[in-house]
């Protein structure tokens, strides 16, 4: 596995096809999951010389936590269904690699077993239209040591993926359960439900039950990243959720300079969709992101070979950014300025 897209390949071997498909698939004609990739391609770098990069210094500080790069763990659900390790896999992964991850509610592990590794963790979820159960599991998640709590706003109903639905693949395998969504950690588990009533008030009503950062993820306009601002989120998350809902959605790093502006340097914009190279983080990072997430490629390294397989590509990334940085002229994060990042023909 010398790239992400070996993980992604052999991955596809490796998986049942419905598994396969559910993971590497978006919303309807998958326009926007195309995009997400083919965005990063029409970008390129405006690389600075003899700038005496010889020490480089990746870090990265978010919501005052050190990441040792800034490449996080995008949450994606269902973990077992690419590897026994599963959540836990990942974590160990992420912890190993010195970074965030972002845990899915709808994770096949407890959130508990998942903060043992020790990684730093941040829980993502949809508001349930029960908020009382809401409630409960932000005071779980609270209790387990999550340090963020990442609330997905780009789900008022779920995508429609005709891969999904060509497979028939609707419910987890025997055995495989959204364990975050069992009430006392041992009952049934709940259905996710996704909530179409859901508005700003939301976020003073999260506030009102928790002291935890909220990051509102799935943010891509500006006007909405004011709001953001302004109804004291403290980060926002710029995605498409990987090309999986609004079919049709501009790609997030078209979005993403329109956001950072409005924003002005008020909270720390992230960023999630089709990074796969140190060049797309370089990318992403030049126009002011402060952070990336990656969903798939880690979902294929955990395919692969479990933990270690997520541990591979996450060290991937942090090479391939090494390098793209060298080459760039930046000894650090702080020193990719815009003025790096070049869309189009060079006009002299
Ligand atoms: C299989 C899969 C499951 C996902 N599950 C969730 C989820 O439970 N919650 C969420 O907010 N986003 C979810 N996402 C979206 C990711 O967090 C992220 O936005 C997206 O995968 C980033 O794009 P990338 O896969 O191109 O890196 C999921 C994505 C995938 C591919
Ligand atoms: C099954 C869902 C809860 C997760 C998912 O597929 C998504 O958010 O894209």
């Amino acid at each position: 596995m010398i790239s992400l897209a070996d993980a992604e390949r052999a991955a596809a071997t490796l998986l049942e096809p419905a598994h396969y498909d559910f993971f590497a698939g978006g919303a309807d004609d998958e326009r926007t999951l195309r995009s997400n990739v083919d965005a990063f391609d029409r970008h390129r770098l405006l690389p600075r010389v003899l700038r005496g990069v010889g020490k480089r210094d990746l870090g990265v500080e978010v919501l005052g936590q050190p990441l040792s790069m800034p490449v996080m763990v995008a949450p994606t659900a269902f973990h077992r269904l690419a590897h026994p390790d599963g959540e836990v896999g990942t974590a160990r992964a992420a912890a190993a690699s010195g970074t965030v991850m972002i845990l899915s509610m709808a994770a096949t592990q407890p959130v508990e077993q998942v903060a043992a590794t020790g990684v730093r963790l941040w829980f993502q979820m949809y508001v349930q239209p029960d908020r009382a159960f809401t409630e409960r599991l932000v005071r779980r998640v609270e209790a387990a040591g999550c340090a963020a709590l990442v609330v997905s706003v780009d789900s008022p109903v779920f995508g429609r993926r005709l891969r999904d639905l060509r497979h028939d693949f609707g419910d987890l395998p025997a055995g495989l359960a959204c364990e975050n969504m069992r009430e006392s950690g041992t009952g049934p588990p709940r259905a996710v439900a996704f909530d179409a009533a859901l508005d700003w008030s939301v976020v003073g009503w999260l506030r009102g039950i928790t002291t935890l950062p909220i990051v509102l993820k799935g943010i891509l306009h500006p006007d909405d990243a004011r709001l953001a601002v302004g109804h004291g989120a403290d980060a926002v998350i710029v995605s498409n959720h990987g090309g999986r809902q609004l079919d049709g959605a501009v790609a997030s790093i078209d979005a993403l300079p329109a956001v950072v502006e409005a924003v002005g340097g008020r909270l720390p914009v992230l960023l999630d969709g089709g990074v796969r190279r140190g060049t797309d983080v370089v990318t992403a990072l030049a126009l002011g992101a402060a952070a990336v997430a990656v969903g798939r490629p880690v979902l294929w390294g955990l395919t692969v070979a479990g933990e270690h397989g997520v541990r591979q590509v996450l060290e991937l990334l942090r090479d391939d950014l090494d390098r793209a940085m060298v080459l760039c002229g930046a000894d650090r994060v702080a020193a990719l300025t815009r003025d790096v990042v070049h869309v189009g023909r060079c006009s002299w």
